[in-house]
């Protein structure tokens, strides 16, 4: 089996963390580079980062030194990035244009023409922009985003009914778990017994991802899809796993709602052939109980890489409404940036 040696940066964050937890017994990627700030260069892992995973900090990791980001000192075959978004841009830069490809979970390269904005299940064939990238002259570096937290159930839950009748429009509210915020994130005195109405930035890319991830791939572009999003985004007082709320007007009309259930249940994962370690069997499960999906107890669901979908009804002022939940720091991003990674793999993109 392949077997790279990755590094991460941003290694200490929240979303460091959860790479080195979910990369622990992965067959293909070693981690054996870790960055982070001018703060932990130097120190050993187990110095540098308060670990806020629940399963042991592995002994391998604790024990490596953490370096700062600079492509000289981590000698990989590719990175992921949580790097805080203050200073991605020029870090990821530089290891794209050092011939080391970046696949990362932060949002600056998001909306980058050439950089692609991915959901292995929903948009894998947005991978071709990587030809036209221009960090590296030699062609072997390049960037891979994943989208926001909430934006990657949104578009999973929504491709099968896109499949089956196109999106015109979306309404939805975002009840979203506090490590989205990170560590140690919103203080307790604002989130327990309360829910937070308003997170700063959050509603702008819930209105756009979406729509380069639904978009179509026309002459190595990508033309947005054109389908208004009006989003709310809330903090509840959830530990992990977003709950969204989603109202929607389809471009074609449905026969009648068990139809559309049905093409849900029916829908199946576009990678099912490529054998990805990370990939999950069902990406999408509608739950046929309107007690589920729930945080607490489905956002593990496969590994916390599937997404639940529920209440899947008719809406009385659009044509349909459901709930749909991913876990925020796996689906919603380390997971979804592994699962990138195995598919760029599967296609030879690191070779
Ligand atoms: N939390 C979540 O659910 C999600 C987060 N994201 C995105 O992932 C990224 C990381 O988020 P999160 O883990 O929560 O953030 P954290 O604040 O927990 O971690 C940030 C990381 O960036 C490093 N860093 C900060 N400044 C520098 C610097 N000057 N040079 C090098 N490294 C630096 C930190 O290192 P040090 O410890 O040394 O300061 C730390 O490792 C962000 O861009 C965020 O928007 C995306 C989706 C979901
Ligand atoms: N804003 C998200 C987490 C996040 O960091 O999102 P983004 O990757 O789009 O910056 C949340 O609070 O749950």
């Amino acid at each position: 089996m392949a077997e790279y040696r990755v590094g991460v940066l941003g290694a200490t964050g929240a979303v460091g963390q959860k790479f080195i937890h979910l990369l622990r017994n992965h067959p293909w990627f070693k981690v054996t580079a870790l960055g982070a700030s001018e703060r932990s260069a130097g120190k050993t892992y187990r110095e540098a980062a308060n670990w806020v995973e629940s399963t042991e900090m592995p002994d391998d990791i604790a024990n490596l030194v953490v370096s700062a980001c600079t492509p000289d000192e981590m000698d990989v075959d590719f990175v992921f990035s949580g790097l805080d978004s203050g200073v991605a841009t020029d870090i990821e830069a530089s290891f794209a244009s050092a011939g080391i490809p970046v696949i990362s979970n932060a949002r600056n390269y998001r909306q980058h023409e050439t950089v692609p904005l991915m959901v292995a299940e929903v948009n894998p064939d947005h991978l071709a922009l990587i030809k036209h990238q221009t960090f590296d002259p030699n062609g072997k570096g390049f960037i891979v985003t994943n989208p926001n937290c909430v934006c990657i159930p949104l578009v999973m839950a929504l491709k099968p009914i896109t499949d089956a009748y196109g999106i015109k429009e979306v309404i939805l509210t975002s009840m979203q778990a506090v490590s989205g915020a990170g560590y140690p994130g919103v203080p307790s005195l604002d989130i327990l017994g309360n829910i937070l109405p308003y997170i700063s930035g959050e509603e702008d890319k819930i209105g756009l991802e979406p729509l380069k991830l639904m978009g179509k791939l026309e002459d190595n572009k990508v033309i947005p899809a054109d389908i208004p999003i009006h989003a709310t985004a809330a903090r509840v007082p959830v530990i992990d796993g977003h709950l969204l709320s989603v109202t929607a007007n389809l471009k074609e009309k449905p026969g009648d709602i068990e139809e559309v259930r049905d093409h849900v249940r029916k829908w199946d994962s576009p990678l099912a052939d490529l054998d990805l370690p990370s990939a999950p069997a069902k990406p999408v499960r509608l739950y046929e109980d309107f007690r589920y999906p729930q945080p607490r107890h489905q956002s593990l669901a496969e590994n916390g890489m599937q997404v639940g979908m529920g209440r899947l009804r008719n809406a009385s002022v659009m044509d349909i409404a459901f709930t749909a939940l991913g876990h925020n720091t796996i689906r919603g991003a380390a997971g979804c940036s592994i699962l990138n990674a195995e598919l760029l793999h599967a296609k030879g993109y690191f070779s």
